[in-house]
């Protein structure tokens, strides 16, 4: 079977991805990491996140409703006294028109009457070795929806670019269908809500939240693969391990943080608009996470139980076909990595720092996803 691979737009003039980006962007909220930087390199390094955008719908819906609204909202405008979006001067073509009109002027191309790059009804999904690549995916087989198949980071390294530059990556779509893209340290970056939020206030945002110190691992071993010589897991995790001070400065730790990266969001968007897919249940029950992803968007239920298999070898479901293929595919190698074995004293350790952080996060989104 093909595997799914990841890519990352390149982020510097030369079309080059910085070494390591993949790990840790080169401008990461809550500290950052070097370019190329790594748990091992910078204990500050940022995380890793994921997007999803959303085109314009044409079906008489709520959604619809939304998406008009977002329509007209998609020129930048400073809000809550946030900085306004770095744009090219005035471009008519989107300031704002009609659900399913070219801009005036248009002659087709980028613009043909059925088909735009509009950035409109973007709905961001994060999580950082969650599943974000798993659910990106799953939900692009659905016809409603185009995804963006590599990280753009806009919103945290490539803000500068502008947001004629984000548009132009994503792919063409049809009136009645969703764009959706990945990125998933937007989740852990300070500016992204502000930025997002300017964007377009109607924003969909969902979030692939696993247990933290599970996702702590993952993002350990993630680094360990690319580094060999990093320190251990045991030594990164505390200032003093013996009085059990967590080193909440190391990005592997403070990602897990859910319920502190959540506030920021909460200052800009609403609970209802922020969508929280649980990794566990996305390995267990694909279909029942996605089928309320579906319902988030407020699109069909079309991908479902029919959709999936479990392979054996590889250990997770995997898709039966593809939006681009009929032949069953599975994630890529670098999603489903056995992880490091961690001393068990030091996971309860980190069990008992995060308890307070998870408590908190199920309190705030109403939802207990038992990682206790
Ligand atoms: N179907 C399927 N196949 C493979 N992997 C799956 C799947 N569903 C969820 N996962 C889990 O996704 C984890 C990687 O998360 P992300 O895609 O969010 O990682 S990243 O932040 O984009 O690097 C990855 O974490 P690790 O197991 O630690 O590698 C997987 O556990």
């Amino acid at each position: 079977q093909d595997e799914l691979s990841e890519q990352v737009v390149p982020t510097n003039p030369a079309g080059r991805a910085p070494t390591g980006s993949r790990l840790h962007p080169a401008l990461p909220v809550h500290g950052s990491a070097p370019p190329g930087g790594s748990m091992a390199g910078g204990k500050r390094g940022g995380g890793r996140g994921m997007r999803v955008h959303a085109g314009e719908r044409a079906a008489p819906s709520a959604s619809r409703a939304l998406a008009r609204h977002v329509m007209s909202t998609a020129r930048p405008r400073p809000r809550h006294g946030g900085e306004p979006l770095r744009t090219r001067p005035a471009a008519p073509q989107w300031r704002s028109r009609p659900v399913g009109q070219p801009p005036a002027g248009s002659t087709g191309g980028r613009w043909g009457p059925a088909r735009t790059r509009e950035v409109q009804d973007a709905a961001p999904g994060w999580g950082i070795k969650g599943g974000t690549r798993a659910v990106l995916e799953f939900i692009r087989v659905h016809p409603d929806v185009r995804a963006l198949g590599t990280e753009p980071h806009f919103f945290d390294r490539n803000y500068d670019r502008g947001l004629e530059w984000y548009r132009s990556l994503m792919p063409r779509t049809l009136d009645s269908q969703i764009t959706v893209e990945k990125t998933p340290s937007y989740f852990v970056t300070k500016e992204a809500p502000r930025r997002i939020f300017n964007m377009s206030r109607d924003t969909k945002l969902i979030v692939v939240v696993r247990n933290p110190v599970t996702r702590a691992i993952s993002d350990y071993t993630q680094t360990l693969s690319k580094k060999p010589d990093i320190p251990t897991f045991e030594g990164l995790s505390f200032r003093n391990r013996s009085l059990g001070l967590v080193d909440t400065s190391w990005n592997a730790i403070r990602i897990g943080m859910y319920a502190v990266h959540l506030q920021s969001w909460l200052q800009y968007f609403p609970l209802s608009q922020i969508h929280f897919v649980s990794g566990e249940k996305l390995i267990t029950d694909p279909a029942g996470e996605m089928g309320k992803v579906q319902d988030f968007l407020g699109i069909k239920r079309v991908i479902t139980d029919k959709h999936f298999y479990f392979n054996k070898t590889k250990g997770f479901p995997c898709l039966k076909k593809t939006e681009s293929s009929s032949l069953p595919r599975c994630l890529g190698k670098s999603k489903g990595r056995t992880h490091v074995q961690i001393d068990p004293e030091v996971i309860e350790q980190l069990r008992d720092f995060y308890r307070p952080y998870n408590i908190k996060f199920y309190e705030t989104v109403g939802q207990d996803f038992r990682w206790e």
